[in-house]
């Protein structure tokens, strides 16, 4: 995927969420994919799932995670609205389309896991049983197993169940594939490391849109750096205050 923008006049017509995030109804939304790795930085609630969701549902995966044409969730008795509406007004421009690829969602990890092995086992297949593991441990394996293969992946805060060092183990990852140059990811994190990954472009989402951030000037990055350079001073007057006077 190389550029998404929201069509302005088919925007005129919703409301309500997705379609009145501020990034949203600001001026001249258009993102460029210009790395074979794109990190999606920002505070919670700004939008980064929805984000996700939208472009992963505008390339075919459903929202709820997975492979294309996975319905690992029964969205009959849905009454939520989703992120993956707002892909009614966007369009992605492709070079060229690329159809392999995974949507993985760290909140329906095991609902797709349970799907993949009750697939399997109905195909008379071995179950690749990524459940028989730790979280973190299911995570990764499920990362070394499905991101060897070309294709677009779409993740959403894959950190959440990792260590620090298995967060190192997905930093190798994704750094093979930012050199080898012939898969993409665009990824929401919250994770510093991951950030930091060598050469990828990282966006930050706020209130006023979507732009270039170095990782190193992320209130993320500078929170943790003021943690680790004086922890004690650091909490001292975090538990003081609740707006951080440092961050
Ligand atoms: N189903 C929904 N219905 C209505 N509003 C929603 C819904 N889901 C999210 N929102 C709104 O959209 C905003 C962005 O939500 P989203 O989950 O995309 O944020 P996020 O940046 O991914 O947050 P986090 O870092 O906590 O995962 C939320 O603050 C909330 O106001």
């Amino acid at each position: 995927m190389q550029r998404l923008v929201i069509l302005e006049d088919k925007l005129v017509e919703r409301s309500g969420y997705p379609f009145d995030l501020p990034w949203v109804t600001g001026q001249s939304f258009e993102l460029r994919f210009t790395t074979p790795v794109t990190i999606i930085f920002g505070e919670n609630g700004t939008g980064k799932s929805t984000l996700i969701e939208a472009i992963a549902a505008l390339s075919g995966y459903d929202e709820a995670g997975g492979g294309k044409g996975y319905r690992p969730v029964d969205h009959s008795n849905a009454i939520d609205k989703s992120g993956a509406e707002l892909a009614e007004v966007l369009r992605a421009g492709w070079l060229p389309k690329v159809t392999n690829g995974w949507f993985f969602k760290a909140e329906s990890f095991f609902s797709v896991a349970r799907y993949l092995d009750a697939a399997a086992r109905e195909s008379g297949a071995a179950a690749p049983d990524f459940l028989s593991w730790s979280h973190g441990e299911g995570f990764i394996r499920f990362f070394e197993e499905r991101m060897s293969r070309q294709g677009i992946y779409f993740m959403d805060e894959p950190e959440s169940a990792l260590s620090p060092k298995r967060q190192l183990e997905l930093l190798r990852i994704l750094h093979r594939i930012q050199a080898q140059a012939s898969t993409q990811v665009i990824m929401a994190t919250h994770s510093p490391i991951l950030m930091a990954l060598p050469n990828a472009r990282v966006l930050e989402i706020t209130r006023h849109g979507i732009a270039d951030v170095d990782y190193r000037n992320t209130q993320h990055f500078k929170l943790y750096q003021s943690f680790t350079e004086n922890p004690e001073e650091f909490i001292a007057e975090a538990v003081l205050n609740t707006d951080h006077a440092r961050i």
